[in-house]
């Protein structure tokens, strides 16, 4: 019985246990088809993944080969680049000399006359501008006064006419600031009587308004702009100072310290290329700070009062803009200045009415434009000797003057008729400066001969001149003796001239003079002989002392004058070929510094170098002379008749010895 139910439960156990391992093989097979399915799943989708990565395989191969050649092509286009860069600086190089090279063509001295318009209230008939050509012709005339002495022809590079805007001007001026950046010293300045428009055109009537901006303000504008479009390769650092000469003596604009103390110029250009190394200097990054510092030196600069122009300003006043430049690639340092010079009016002394303090002014202002006059002339001649240290001027701008240096003179006429013996004046002065350096160009096209001919036939011209001026004056001077009573004495001679003292015209002289003069009859001074001569009287003042003159007489005259009487003669020969007067002492000092002066004065029937080349004269018949006739005769002669060549000629060997007379000769008849 234990057997038999022991059987039992074990057979219960075996169905129990048949159950369960049914159960459980179920679940199993379930659990093996989820698996199956599963994993089905999963090798389809690695199917997937697996062409997916082969896709991306060959995209990805693809994209490295384009890439590749992409990166060549770059390579390429980098060498290219690379190759483009490293010649960059050669060609901005280049560039820059090709430049200045055309610039150097146009003549390193230019000179532009700009006229100013009539200002309301002033009479527009009387003007004493007659014709404004667009090559720089110009044509004054006096309509107050009759005949060939009225009219006279000037050529300038550029003649701006009265309704020409402050941009038109600073067009032909831009190229100069380049320059500048290009490490070429420039001086830029505006010369004219008080009144004609100096301050107008180099700082303009409203420094507000930037249409009214002069030249000044343009000029450093325009470099700030360039240099900001090279910052790639140049790193440009830029001061300024700026100086005043007054009473020849140099005062700073811009000092701090509030004295006014007096400065000293360096001759010799110093390293950091500075004349006035005592003078403030202000760096300045942009136009608003040079805007700032040109306001306190304009507030700073003197005035005074005149009788021409209330606010008339008596002093030179130099803007120095110095800049330096550093090389990105090289380092290199270019240095150079821009000088923005404001002139002092250049009224003659008696017109001025200037006496004490204003006369002290007027005549160290005469001096020193004498003396830019004689450096600028001197160096258009390309003279072996460059005055620079007659003036406080021309040795400030020394460095600014001659060389490489390229120099733009303005020059500023009134066209009122009241000025125009001052217009006439002005005009004279320019074109010594400008006489010879019109380019290249020009002196590619004349043969050197030929030149050289022309200056000493435009000399003999002036010689000319000059003789008929001294026989007038001396004329003059009779009728004022003889007690010719129309209030002209006072008019005419100024006791304090200079000149009467310095020239010393001999007794003996003056009793020759008498004969001349007689000879002409009576004939009474007009207003514009009178003005004339004490224009000259005046500007005599401006001009070196007489110790000098004789000193360079001594120099060039003795070997001329073998063989006569030298204390007779001398004088004589000095009145004769015109070096009586002031410009003659120019000329004389020009001949012993080893050149001919251009003598480009024009006087009527005396032309100009250019008045020659534009309208040839032809040769007039040689003056016969009775033979009994007196030296006043002959001298009447000629004055009356005009320059006779064959007359006037012998006179020249005094000055041109070694000229070849004979060439003159001829050249003279055939033109
Ligand atoms: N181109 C011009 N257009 C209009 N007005 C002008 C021109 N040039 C000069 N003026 C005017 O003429 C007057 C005199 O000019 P400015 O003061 O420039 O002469 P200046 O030669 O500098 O005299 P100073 O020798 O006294 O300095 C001013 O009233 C000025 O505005």
């Amino acid at each position: 019985m234990n057997l038999s139910a022991f059987l039992l439960i074990s057979r219960k156990k075996v169905k129990e246990l048949e159950t369960f391992s049914e159960s459980k093989s179920r679940r199993w097979k379930n659990k093996e088809h989820t698996y199956k399915s599963f994993i089905n799943y999963q090798f389809g989708a690695f199917q997937e993944l697996r062409a997916a990565l082969e896709s991306m395989k060959h995209e990805l191969l693809m994209t490295k080969r384009s890439y590749s050649k992409e990166f060549n092509y770059l390579g390429v286009k980098l060498k290219v680049l690379a190759e483009a860069a490293e010649n960059y600086h050669a060609v901005l190089t280049e560039n820059r000399k090709l430049y200045n090279e055309v610039q150097d063509l146009k003549g390193n001295i230019r000179v532009y006359c700009r006229i100013r318009p009539f200002l309301q209230g002033q009479s527009k008939k009387h003007t004493t501008i007659e014709y404004v050509g667009d090559d720089g012709e110009l044509i004054v005339t006096n309509p107050l006064k009759q005949g060939k002495e009225s009219r006279r022809l000037f050529k300038f590079n550029k003649v701006f006419s009265p309704a020409t805007t402050q941009e038109e001007v600073f067009v032909d001026t831009r190229p100069l600031i380049r320059s500048v950046l290009d490490g070429y010293n420039v001086c830029i300045f505006a010369y004219g009587q008080t009144g004609s428009g100096k301050t107008y055109t180099m700082s303009g009537p409203n420094v507000l308004s930037k249409g009214d901006w002069g030249v000044n303000y343009r000029a450093v504008h325009d470099l700030f702009q360039i240099s900001q479009s090279r910052r790639n390769s140049i790193y440009y650092e830029v001061s300024v100072q700026m100086v005043e000469i007054y009473n020849e003596q140099v005062r700073d604009l811009l000092s701090t310290g509030g004295s006014q103390k007096r400065l000293g110029i360096w001759n010799t250009a110093q390293p950091n290329g500075l004349a006035v190394p005592g003078a403030s200097m202000h760096p300045v990054k942009s136009m608003t700070d040079v805007l700032e510092f040109m306001n306190i030196g304009l507030m700073n600069r003197a005035t005074g009062a005149t009788a021409l122009n209330e606010r008339s300003s008596r002093s030179h006043s130099v803007l120095t803009v110095h800049v330096r430049g550093t090389d990105s690639k090289t380092n290199a340092l270019l240095r150079s200045s821009l000088h923005l010079v404001d002139l002092a009016g250049s009224e003659r002394v008696d017109r001025s009415e200037a006496t004490g303090e204003r006369l002290r002014e007027a005549q160290h202002i005469n001096k020193s434009l004498s003396a830019l006059g004689d450096v600028i002339s001197a160096l258009a001649q390309k003279s072996s000797h460059v005055p620079y240290r007659n003036s406080k001027l021309t040795q400030l701008l020394q460095s600014s003057l001659g060389g490489q240096a390229k120099t733009l003179m303005f020059v500023q006429l009134n066209p009122d008729v009241a000025s125009y013996s001052e217009t006439v004046s002005t005009l004279k002065f320019a074109e010594r400066v400008s006489g010879v350096e019109l380019g290249t160009a020009r002196s590619n096209k004349e043969g050197k001969d030929v030149r050289e001919l022309m200056d000493q036939v435009a000399y003999l011209k002036d010689t000319i001149a000059r003789k008929d001026e001294e026989i007038e004056r001396l004329q003059l001077l009779k009728a004022n003796v003889n007690g010719a009573k129309r209030g002209l004495s006072s008019l005419c001679y100024d006791s304090s001239s200079p000149r009467r003292h310095s020239i010393g015209i001999s007794k003996q002289s003056q009793g020759q003079s008498r004969a001349r003069g007689s000879g002409f009859g009576e004939k009474a001074a007009d207003m514009d002989n009178c003005s004339k001569y004490s224009d000259e009287n005046s500007e005599a003042g401006s001009h070196q002392s007489m110790d000098d003159f004789r000193n360079r007489k001594q120099l060039s005259l003795p070997s001329k004058l073998s063989g006569r009487d030298s204390s007779q003669n001398l004088t004589e020969d000095i009145e004769l070929v015109g070096f009586g007067d002031v410009d003659s002492e120019e000329r004389l000092s020009d001949i012993s510094d080893g050149g001919l002066s251009m003598g480009t004065e024009t006087d009527g029937s005396i032309c100009s170098v250019v008045e020659y080349t534009l309208f040839p004269e032809v040769a007039k018949p040689a003056e016969t002379t009775p033979p009994n006739s007196t030296t006043a005769d002959a001298i009447q002669a000629e004055s009356t008749e005009g320059p006779s060549v064959s007359s006037k000629l012998p006179k020249a060997p005094l000055v041109f010895a070694k000229a070849g007379v004979d060439k003159i000769f001829s050249f003279v008849i055939e033109q």
